[in-house]
């Protein structure tokens, strides 16, 4: 099959080129950015190749660099940001940081006309930065072709030797017209033919858990949300389900009746070994008095694991496969991703632990959705026939109310968060703003207030609702609540949990916060 070929260095956004141009429906691929450009890689079907951004400055040391070939090669070759920055720090140009760096929306203005990348694009549509270093010179033979609203340049081409630079990110949802751009270069530019689609995907994820697992036992970690249902929908289609284990448990920071609801889906899942665990008792203990985030993090990953362990031994003798839901974005956010370069943001409690990764070092790791977006997984949920209501859930962390409660985390504390969700979500489905929503939760904080009730002093917990619209979890924006709505729910908290004291909307994006408080 054709494919566009992404060397990836280490930018938040890399894993995203490679969606945009699926979505285009040609097949793309992620590698390593300094990857040798071999002949086993570079085989005939790699129809051009894209440079991606990176959290280096090409001026850096130790700052990574492609292989020098990807300068002379006879296909097209388009660098992003980073990849535009190192292709003209190399070929002769110079770079430099800015004094105002540019984050956000920037209006791009032609100098030139007849780009191919801009087939279809009218002048003056709204980019999406993010960078603090710009080029001062372009490397000779590169020609401008547009500008961006600070005057500094934002695309750049040398058509001869068949390169495309753009400072901006298309492949970021906030980018107009990103998805032509990128399109535009995959088909239009290098000429790839559209043969990749979900199907396709479900067929080879097929093949692949075969080849990898055969008749081996897989132990799934199954949380009822999303992810790990897809996983499981898939792991069921693709292999033995008498081989098959799921296995859900119950950290103690579940939501209001979780184990409950999710208990009664997965049985129409259709698994034959569905392992509920009560691990109620063994996750708050280690977190006693622990209040970062990042140890509370680890703390909640390595007892997930060590309850794992301690089940499967009493159901599965031997060796056997792990799997796990994880999509593309926990790997990445846990600085994990195929390039290995990213920033660490947070460590997701899947990915990072050290027993997750000596199984995966053993090789006895699967996760068949760790290229995947989360709407993607979405899609292919549907495709598998899984109910649209499990689809369409809100995303709910593993570390659950752990990492919703700011500060330490306690029984009493879990007990009060979870009847204060409760009320907020309940009210979302019955306010008809539930699907409105791509992610809605609260947040208990370490801080009380003083308030008056019955004409009595109270001194009670401050509750924060957050509510985000997203595409896929990587930005976000704030949900634009209505007023109505969110001071009646504000209301109906402070009644009923008498706990809670106060009532706050968080009004932050993502970036500059993320959509978990911790
Ligand atoms: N309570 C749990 N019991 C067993 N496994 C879990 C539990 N919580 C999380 N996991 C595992 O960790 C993975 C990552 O969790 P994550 O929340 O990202 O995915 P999810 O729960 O499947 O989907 P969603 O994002 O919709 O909540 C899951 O796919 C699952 O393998
Ligand atoms: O399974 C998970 N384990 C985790 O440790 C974790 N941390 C964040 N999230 C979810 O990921 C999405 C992006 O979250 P952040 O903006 O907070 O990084 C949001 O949907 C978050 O709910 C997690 N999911
Ligand atoms: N997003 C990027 O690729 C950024 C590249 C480089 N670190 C800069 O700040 O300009
Ligand atoms: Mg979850």
């Amino acid at each position: 099959m054709d494919k566009i070929l992404i060397l990836d260095f280490g930018g938040q956004t890399s894993q995203l080129i490679g969606r945009r141009i699926r979505d285009a429906g040609v097949y793309a691929e992620i590698i390593h950015g300094d990857t040798e450009l071999t002949d086993q890689i570079l085989t005939s079907d790699v129809k051009g190749l894209i440079l991606s951004g990176s959290p280096y400055s090409v001026y850096e040391e130790g700052s990574p660099r492609p292989d020098k070939k990807v300068y002379s090669l006879d296909i097209p070759v388009l660098g992003i940001c980073y990849g535009l920055q190192v292709t003209t720090w190399e070929n002769g140009g110079k770079v430099a940081p800015l004094h105002t760096k540019e984050y956000g929306r920037s209006a791009i203005r032609y100098r030139k006309t007849d780009c191919p990348l801009l087939k279809d694009i009218p002048d003056n549509f709204v980019s999406w930065m993010s960078h603090g270093d710009s080029l001062d010179e372009l490397a000779p033979g590169f020609d401008l072709v547009a500008e961006s609203e600070h005057d500094l340049p934002a695309i750049v081409e040398n058509r001869e030797k068949g390169f495309w630079g753009l400072q901006f990110h298309p492949e970021v949802t906030h980018c107009e017209y990103g998805s032509r751009i990128l399109e535009n270069f995959a088909v239009h530019i290098c000429g790839a033919s559209k043969g990749w689609s979900m199907d396709k995907y479900v067929e080879d994820a097929a093949e692949r858990l075969k080849k990898q697992v055969g008749n081996e036992k897989v132990l799934l970690l199954i949380s009822g949300g999303v992810d790990s249902t897809v996983a499981g929908g898939l792991l069921l289609k693709s292999l033995d389900p008498k081989n098959i284990y799921l296995m859900y448990i119950d950290t103690g920071m579940m939501r209001k009746n979780e184990t409950e609801k999710v208990s009664e889906n997965l049985k129409k899942l259709g698994a034959e070994n569905l392992l509920i665990i009560d691990a109620r008792d063994r996750f708050l203990g280690p977190l006693e008095g622990i209040s970062d985030p990042e140890t509370k993090r680890k703390s909640i990953g390595d007892t997930f694991i060590r309850v794992q362990e301690e089940e499967i031994a009493k159901h599965i003798s031997g060796d056997y496969f792990l799997a796990q839901g994880t999509l593309y974005t926990d790997l990445i956010e846990s600085g994990k991703g195929v390039g290995n370069k990213a920033g660490v943001i947070k460590s997701h409690h899947n990915v990072g632990t050290p027993l997750v990764e000596g199984k995966r070092k053993e090789g006895k790791i699967v996760e068949p959705l760790d290229m995947l977006y989360k709407d993607e997984v979405r899609r292919l949920g549907l495709l598998l026939g899984i109910e649209e209501k499990i689809v369409y859930r809100h995303p709910f962390p593993g570390p659950g109310l752990g990492i919703r409660i700011i500060g330490d985390v306690t029984e009493e504390k879990c007990d009060i968060l979870r009847e204060a969700d409760s009320i907020y979500i309940e009210e979302l489905h019955k306010r008809g703003l539930y699907s409105r929503i791509w992610q809605a939760f609260a947040v208990l904080l370490p801080v009380r207030s003083v308030g008056v009730t019955g004409d009595a002093r109270e001194y009670g917990y401050v509750l924060a609702l957050r509510a985000v619209v997203s595409h896929d979890g990587m930005t976000a924006d704030v949900f634009d609540f209505p007023t109505k709505d969110l001071l009646e729910i504000s209301s109906l908290i402070t009644n009923k949990v008498k706990e809670i004291g106060r009532v706050v909307y968080d009004i932050s994006s993502k970036p500059p916060s993320t959509i978990e408080w911790e």
